[in-house]
């Protein structure tokens, strides 16, 4: 099955925003374009088979360990659920690169799935609310309006990975589901098998889940704060991001060691093994993994893959102790206070013009929430 229809498959719904109905070729650049009037002649469409070819990968003896191999990029795949940390654990997997001897060297980027949607779909800067469950987005009857904002990322993405504006790209979107991840897979591959392009990319998942309540409710309250609900009230907000985490909850399914193998095996199988790897946070690393974590080299890795590799683990190793004790103290003192002042915005407020967030975050986000939860 070729990537497109690999999304396509299982989406049951048909657009009417007109964003949806442009030719799905058309590049990230064209539909910004189209979208925002600006003049970009980058075109990023993937049309090709597979065309088997010998890897590029340098021998060790040819890659000096500081610089990088002249043609391996780095896409670290995250997954997890919305508000369990991804972002903010992918800024500091950027400054752990920018620290360690290893890859100082390193231009690493965040594409952002939810920072597509933004700039396409809040225009005026202000996130528009869905009316019927038709317009939300979230609602996983939609998932294909969803998906294009991921597949424009991912196209500009390779497209500046090609372009060698950076060497490690961070796709960051939940990529939730098996079948939005085969998709990626599917594409990366197509990507290396393309005998016009410059770099043969290696695939890392970062999968970040988040399972202590206490963590969850203090990271969906600073969600409210962000772009899509700035100038929303806060019990709207905390509303909305809930039932947002609640769709999510109930299509998501974690990446696993089968589809580890999975994966590894069709890349071997087409003659496109470019190695895979796998790490996870849990609980800003306050939590350990029970599951195995694996890492497959391919077949002529490059002492410059076996060093990023390297840096990655030694940043999940130790993302709670350099990382994430701040975060875990700011949770404490959270869950402790009860008002908060939300400045200028016309919210309700109390007599002392502060909002009386615990009691809005604990009776929205209450255990009988969590327990529903799929
Ligand atoms: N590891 C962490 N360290 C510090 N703050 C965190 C961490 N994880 C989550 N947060 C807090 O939770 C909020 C939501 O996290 P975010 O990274 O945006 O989640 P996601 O990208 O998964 O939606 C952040 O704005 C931040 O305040
Ligand atoms: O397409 P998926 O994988 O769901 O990820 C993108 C979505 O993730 C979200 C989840 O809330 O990210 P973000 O919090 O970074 O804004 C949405 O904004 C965004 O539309």
């Amino acid at each position: 099955m070729t990537a497109e229809a690999l999304l396509d498959s299982g989406s049951n719904s048909s657009s009417t925003n007109s964003l949806f109905s442009l030719n799905k070729r058309d590049s990230y650049s064209s539909i910004v374009d189209h979208y925002l009037g600006e003049v970009d002649d980058e075109s990023s469409a993937l049309t090709l088979q597979y065309a088997s070819r010998g890897r590029r990968f340098s021998s060790v003896s040819q890659a000096p360990p500081q610089l990088p191999a002249a043609d391996d990029k780095l896409v670290v795949i995250l997954v997890g659920l919305p508000a369990s940390g991804k972002s903010t654990i992918s800024n500091h997997l950027i400054q752990h690169f920018n620290q360690d001897n290893r890859t100082v060297h390193l231009r690493c980027k965040t594409f952002n799935a939810g920072q597509t949607r933004r700039k396409l779909s809040c225009r005026s800067g202000v996130m528009k609310l869905a009316n019927k469950s038709a317009d939300d987005l979230f609602n996983p009857k939609n998932s294909q309006k969803k998906d294009q904002y991921a597949k424009l990322t991912l196209d500009q993405m390779f497209s500046e990975l090609d372009d060698d504006t950076c060497d490690v790209a961070i796709f960051d979107a939940t990529n939730s589901t098996e079948q939005r991840r085969a998709f990626i897979f599917e594409r990366l591959r197509l990507y290396n098998a393309d005998m016009n392009r410059n770099y043969q990319i290696t695939p890392v998942v970062l999968q970040v889940s988040c399972t202590d309540r206490a963590f969850v409710r203090y990271n969906i309250h600073n969600k409210t704060f962000n772009q899509d609900y700035f100038d929303k009230p806060y019990e709207f907000a905390v509303r909305d991001f809930a039932k947002r985490l609640a769709y999510y909850h109930s299509q998501y399914i974690p990446f696993t060691s089968g589809e580890f193998n999975t994966q590894v095996t069709e890349g071997k199988v087409i003659g496109e093994d470019n190695g895979l790897f796998w790490f996870s946070v849990i609980n800003a690393g306050h939590s350990s993994s029970s599951e195995s974590l694996e890492k497959h080299f391919p077949p002529k890795a490059t002492h410059y893959l076996g060093e990023l590799i390297g840096s990655i683990t030694s940043f999940v190793d130790s993302y709670y102790d350099l990382y994430a004790r701040q975060y875990v103290q700011d949770v404490q003192t959270f869950a402790k206070n009860k008002f908060i002042s939300r400045g200028a915005l016309d919210v309700p407020t109390n007599s002392s013009g502060e909002i009386p967030y615990a009691t809005i975050l604990h009776e929205i986000v209450s255990d009988d929430y969590f327990s529903k939860l799929n």
